[in-house]
């Protein structure tokens, strides 16, 4: 297994970057010469309509020991989407857990809601087996919307591969190093990455640590892409250079593996006689990438009031419609707090677009109580949300001297749809069914006098 320091990586986001692993790997010059260096096979990947107009055309150019099509026919894995046991944390591999949009399980109260970290197994789980979607929205087959799924592992994908036809990854480490390998090369990331890998990219997850537990955001819909920086400027928030994509790295092994696939909503397997990480040099612009989170470059109110989260956007996914996202990915990443003469916390609100936050490190500023690392809370279209008690009371009280707020990471994923919790989700025990408690101590403070 290769170490942290071991792995170096390219930088820039949506570059066309180009890298092989043998040289002279990569054709010169053009993509599809008669035949390729080593008796390799071309095959490009295309994240992106050939048509997409240049600035968000993604699509990459594979070499490779055996083309993608080598293979067997998938067999079905299983049905999604049928109702599993309403309460138990499975133990047991637990590929069932899994789901896609439209839920048809659905029942969707506007409450506001919040959750426990998941436990890691006992049995032995790889990076598949325990997978946990906690909501969903959108229509996986018309690619729109997202779904949130928790991991919990204990061990490596061994012989196992897999790749998600139904949307792009977005893996956000909460608990354990992880190192991926892609068909790009290796990605190792840990609490304060995330790792974004397109829909479609074969992959095995490596644990470095005996557990590991994130997040993921599966995307539907168009790919992450970054923000805009209006009158910013030039330079700010995620700064295009820290985006690190991989260097080839192949694995030539003849022996039986096996590849699931999500698509269309439903896993299959195929089996295989090599492993299909087998691309010796890759030229392009669609590949997995890396970003550390402490590289975000924050900007906010230095005079008063407290901005919209939307200065907080590390990623974004553009619905069709102008400004309005099919899901932002937001963080609440350490920072001084220095505004004056204003109620500092988040305010009190409440959103057209749905909230699902979760938490890397540390705690959250509106939710100092409840709110755990590894723990989830929802807070959906138009739901009623903001500080809890304890919090408005020292914020109104409080002297509004300079602060930092330390060692803390929580996120948030922010979408134009509902978000569907999954039957699992709303009757876990993990569900902290008083959640409402926290605001039941907003006292009134009205009494007719200004
Ligand atoms: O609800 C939340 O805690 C997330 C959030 C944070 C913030 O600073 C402003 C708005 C918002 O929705
Ligand atoms: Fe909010």
């Amino acid at each position: 297994m290769k170490l942290h320091n071991e792995i170096s990586y390219l930088s820039g986001f949506g570059n066309e970057h180009e890298t092989e692993a043998l040289p002279g790997a990569l054709p010169v010059g053009q993509f599809n010469p008669q035949r390729c260096a080593y008796g390799l096979y071309a095959e490009q990947f295309s994240s992106t309509a050939f048509t997409a107009p240049r600035h968000c055309n993604r699509r990459s150019w594979l070499y490779r020991i055996r083309p993608s099509v080598a293979m067997n026919d998938f067999e079905p894995l299983g049905l999604l989407n049928q109702n599993t046991d309403k309460t138990s944390i499975k133990n047991e591999k637990n590929l069932g857990a899994i789901k896609s949009a439209p839920l048809n399980d659905s029942y969707c109260p506007p409450n506001n809601m919040r959750w426990d970290p998941i436990p890691i197994p006992t049995q032995p789980t790889d990076f598949i087996d325990g997978l946990t979607t906690i909501a969903a929205n959108g229509n996986v087959k018309t690619k729109a919307g997202i779904a949130i799924h928790i991991y919990t592992a204990n061990k490596s994908m061994e012989n196992r591969y897999f790749y998600n036809a139904d949307g792009e990854l977005l893996i956000v480490p909460e608990l354990g190093d992880i190192c991926a390998y892609t068909e790009f090369g290796l990605l190792y990331v840990e609490p304060g990455d995330i790792l974004v890998i397109p829909r479609g990219i074969k992959f095995k997850i490596m644990l470095i640590n005996e557990q590991a537990r994130g997040y993921i955001c599966e995307n539907y819909g168009q790919s992450f892409t970054l923000p805009e920086r209006g009158p910013v400027g030039a330079n700010g928030y995620a700064n295009d250079r820290d985006f690190e994509y991989p260097k080839a790295y192949f694995e030539d092994i003849d022996e039986p593996c096996e590849l699931i696939t999500k698509f269309f909503g439903q896993l299959y397997r195929a089996k295989l006689n090599h492993s299909p990480l087998d691309v010796v040099a890759w030229v392009g612009t669609s590949a997995p990438y890396k970003y550390q989170l402490s590289r975000f470059n924050v900007i906010n109110s230095v005079s008063f009031d407290h901005p919209d989260p939307s200065i907080f956007t590390v990623l974004t996914s553009p619905s069709f419609a102008e400004g309005t996202a099919n899901v932002d990915f937001v963080i609440f990443p350490p920072r001084w707090q220095v505004s004056e003469h204003t109620f500092r916390p988040p305010w009190y609100h409440r959103n057209t677009m749905s909230e699902f936050m979760g938490l890397i490190k540390g705690q959250y500023e509106a939710k100092p109580n409840g709110f755990l690392p590894g723990g989830m809370s929802l807070h959906n279209c138009m739901s009623p949300h903001g500080p809890e008690a304890e919090v408005f009371e020292q914020a109104v009280n409080g002297k509004l001297i300079p602060e930092q707020h330390q060692d803390t990471l929580a996120f948030m994923f922010e979408s134009h749809w509902v978000i569907e919790p999954t039957e699992f989700a709303l009757h876990t025990p993990l569900r902290q069914t008083n959640y409402m408690e926290c605001w039941a101590n907003l006292k009134k403070y009205f009494n007719g006098q200004p």
